[in-house]
């Protein structure tokens, strides 16, 4: 519904590119007050703020109110045909940076800044060179790779993130291979009466595409690249999603020396390494699987081996669904585990996280949150200013894009505020608060009823 504050487009329009321009006017002070300037797209030498970790609250928040502000003055100006084209055309991208991540043009493009003519490429890839120059012509089109003479193409900001030894290039993987043709069937999926309202993963439209659900399939030794690539594509996604802050969500340094940290279903362990290394102080119980644990020994043996040394990290395989948890930690971390399970299961481990909690530990879910679209005065979340729809939009639209992943990939999804806190006192717990955690996520603190 139109603003009451802009009562037509045009005005809406200008004041979306007022909020733009002052928008870019902050980022650029932010960067000059570090003595630098916002690289260019064509750079390929790090800046000051790449990596979301690094980055200052207030050119994070410029970013998505200008990628807000962009997206919906684009839809307000452009004809309603030309929009939904260009939106209907959306996966051809995708489909063009997995043939790239996979033949990896960025690796072999490394250390080139005059490029590679693309019939060398092609032959190194094993490619097409016609194909595969269209391909990376409509990548660099989108501002990914740069095409430096005609048919020579060179690296850029965008690109060095599917450089393969950096985690992005999984993630990307990941998605652009098993999420995309995941997505593919969706429609099949939802419009079918088994599968429609079904909340299994074996009726997630992944098992359409790939013929079996997704742990099936990486539990194959055939498939272990799969396997392999999931566990990377998570450091990846953590990474870029600011995910690896956790250090910095929670008062951390108010603790006691020896508090101890039960990180559930924590994989290799990736989010409460930055933890440790920021807080030595703390203890680290790992528990997952007992074949991600040994993955996890091999990463905190490369990543940080002291800890390992001095004992403030431990790992304890389990099944949370069958087996007990560590019993009596401070704290119990569940991070991006619910969103791959319906509510049954949910509160099935909830229940378990609980029988293992004394009186004094604190439950923190650290997740995604979707938020609503409707303003509304008593919101706990923080909402963007008009014109711009109040959860940021395509500012934060990343929340949404993976909620519909999760659908594709094992019918679940990501949750509201409301839904966390139902999913909390259905398995005994009270709702304690809501710690902002970045673009994508929050920290929701729960303590046992
Ligand atoms: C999406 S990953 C999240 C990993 C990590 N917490 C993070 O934030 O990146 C879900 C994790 O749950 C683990 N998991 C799935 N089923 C499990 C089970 N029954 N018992 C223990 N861990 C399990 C997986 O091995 C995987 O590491």
């Amino acid at each position: 519904m139109s603003s009451k504050l802009y009562e037509n487009g045009s005005s809406q329009a200008v004041a979306l590119a007022d909020l733009i321009a002052a928008q870019v006017q902050v980022i650029v002070t932010a960067y000059s007050a570090s003595g630098q300037t916002i690289p260019s797209l064509d750079s390929t030498t790090a800046g000051p703020f790449d990596e979301p970790a690094n980055t200052p609250a207030n050119i994070s928040m410029a970013i998505q109110l200008i990628e807000a502000a962009c997206a919906q003055l684009c839809a307000t100006v452009a004809s309603p045909g030309h929009s939904i084209t260009k939106k209907t055309y959306n996966y051809v991208e995708p489909a063009c940076m997995l043939v790239v991540v996979n033949a990896k043009i960025a690796d072999l493009l490394l250390g080139k800044p005059e490029g590679e003519h693309v019939e060398v490429l092609a032959k190194q890839a094993e490619l097409d060179t016609g194909k595969l120059g269209r391909v990376l012509r409509l990548l660099a089109t989108n501002h990914c790779f740069i095409e430096v003479k005609p048919n020579v193409f060179a690296n850029n900001r965008l690109s060095l993130k599917l450089v393969s030894s950096d985690p992005t290039s999984a993630m990307v993987g990941l998605l652009t291979d098993e999420g995309l043709k995941s997505s593919a069937y969706v429609n099949e999926t939802l419009f079918d009466p088994k599968s429609g309202p079904s909340m299994l993963p074996e009726d997630a439209a992944f098992k359409r595409a790939h013929g079996s659900p997704i742990f099936e399939l990486h539990k194959r030794p055939e498939e272990k690249y799969r396997a392999d690539r999931f566990a990377e594509a998570m450091i990846g996604w953590a990474t870029v999603t600011d995910g690896n802050d956790l250090s910095k969500v929670y008062p951390w340094d108010e603790l006691p020396p020896g508090t101890t940290i039960c990180d559930v279903g924590g994989n290799t362990g990736h989010a409460t390494l930055p933890l440790i290394k920021a807080h030595p102080k703390l203890q680290i119980v790992l528990q997952d699987l007992p074949a991600v644990i040994e993955q996890a020994k091999e990463f905190w043996r490369r990543e940080n081996p002291k800890a390992i040394d001095n004992q403030n990290i431990h790992f304890v395989p389990v099944d949370f669904f069958k087996d007990s948890l560590t019993h009596g930690c401070d704290y119990y971390y569940i991070r991006h585990v619910l969103h791959n399970w319906a509510e049954v299961e949910c509160i099935m481990l909830l229940t378990n996280v609980r029988k293992a909690m004394t009186s004094s530990s604190t439950l923190l879910i650290h997740d995604m949150v979707l938020q609503p679209l409707v303003r509304n005065t008593t919101s706990v979340f923080d909402q963007a200013p008009e014109p711009l729809l109040p959860n940021y939009g395509v500012g934060r639209v990343l929340l949404y894009q993976q909620d519909i992943n999760m659908m594709g990939f094992v019918n679940s999804k990501e949750r509201t505020l409301e839904e966390f806190i139902d999913l909390g006192s259905q398995a005994g717990f009270d709702f304690v608060k809501i710690w902002d955690a970045g673009e994508a996520n929050s920290l929701l603190e729960f303590r046992a009823l």
